[in-house]
């Protein structure tokens, strides 16, 4: 069995290095997505500055009034662009920003009437996006690189060139200690921020601010290992659909997040807020997502799907909307496989 870590990769001989060095780094994180599902990429291209103000732009809009930001609710699970209160079981608010599609994205005169300081929310979302996008492309060429899928680098391009992402700012609200101590079980870490599931699209590329909480359960055994924060790097994690598009070859592995241990609670027995920012990667809706084979001896494990109809139905049930959920599931014909988890999101 592999070793329980989650190993930190320098993209930089990627970036600048010849074929050799190139396909060296195309090969560790291949081997990291097969081996635990998460990695840490450092050198990524993406700089601090730039991070430090998007997780500086994520709490000028969190700290808005709530109804200011319920005005710009999300309308349709399966558009997910706009804000998100507070959802049942989990202890966080979150905003959506895609690339096509972002009709409720406040303006920044709507912003700056409530804080002068946040201007610009917009310009500063698409600048963020385009880089994690970029990233997220040259992340995709190295596992193509490493298996030598068909079409060498350029096997995802057709699946990314119109694909559309999110974009997501969450904001997980500080926590009464007492409540954490009050619901801790045997077997239990602690009140948890986010409940424990796999996500469900390429991968996500995840921005974590210094409070830590991350955890991951890399054999999906209940051996949950803390993912810290590591300032300079991407976390990056395999989702459930490249997992079947790759037939099983990277693991799309579970991980949770919970609160911080009592002990760093305020003198007001408050335990801090976290900001965290994922950019989910999902490919072109249109994409059929058919599992590759790459000898004639293997078995393609899992049922061809089209992308767009698998957002649809994860996004539903991310949402909680049963019926929507139903109606997709039903459209993709996989209820008899439900995928490799219990516990999904
Ligand atoms: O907040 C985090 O660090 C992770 C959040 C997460 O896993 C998710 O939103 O899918
Ligand atoms: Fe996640």
């Amino acid at each position: 069995m592999a070793k329980a870590e989650i190993p930190v990769i320098s993209f930089e001989p990627f970036l600048k290095g010849d074929s050799e060095q190139r396909k060296a780094v195309a090969d560790q994180i291949y081997r990291a997505f097969h081996d635990i599902g998460f990695l840490y990429l450092k050198d990524s291209g993406i700089l601090q500055g730039r991070v430090d103000s998007i997780f500086t732009l994520a709490r000028q809009f969190f700290d808005l009034p709530l109804d200011f930001k319920k005005r710009y609710t999300i309308r349709d699970p399966a558009e997910n662009q706009g804000y998100s209160p507070k959802l049942a079981g989990d202890h966080r608010e979150s905003y959506e920003h895609r690339r096509f599609t972002n009709e409720l994205c406040p303006t920044s005169q709507e912003l700056t009437d409530h804080n002068p300081e946040i201007a610009n929310f917009q310009v500063i979302m698409d600048e963020f996006y385009k880089e994690c996008f970029a990233l997220s492309e040259q992340v995709l060429k190295c596992l193509a690189l490493s298996l030598g899928l068909p079409g060498g680098e350029h096997y995802f391009d057709s699946m990314m060139e119109r694909s559309d992402p999110q974009l997501r700012i969450m904001h997980y609200p500080p926590v009464p200690a007492a409540s954490v101590t009050a619901s801790r079980g045997a077997d239990d870490a602690g009140e948890k921020r986010a409940k424990p599931h796999c996500d469900y699209g390429f991968c996500t590329l995840l921005f974590q601010d210094g409070v830590g909480g991350l955890e991951v359960d890399p054999f999906h055994t209940g051996n949950y290992i803390a993912a810290k924060p590591i300032p300079g790097t991407v976390l990056i994690n395999i989702g459930d659909l490249l997992h079947r598009l790759l037939n099983g070859r990277v693991k799309s592995t579970l991980h949770r997040v919970v609160a911080p241990a009592v002990e760093v609670a305020d003198e007001s027995g408050m335990l801090p807020s976290r900001y965290s920012i994922p950019f989910f990667v999902h490919p072109d809706e249109r994409a059929n997502i058919n599992p590759i084979v790459l000898s004639d001896q293997e078995e393609q494990l899992y049922k061809g799907v089209n992308a767009g109809i698998w957002r649809a139905w994860r996004t539903s049930r991310f949402y909680n909307v049963p019926e929507k959920e139903k109606y997709f599931l039903d459209q993709l014909g996989i209820a008899h496989e439900l995928v490799r988890t219990a516990i999904i999101n």
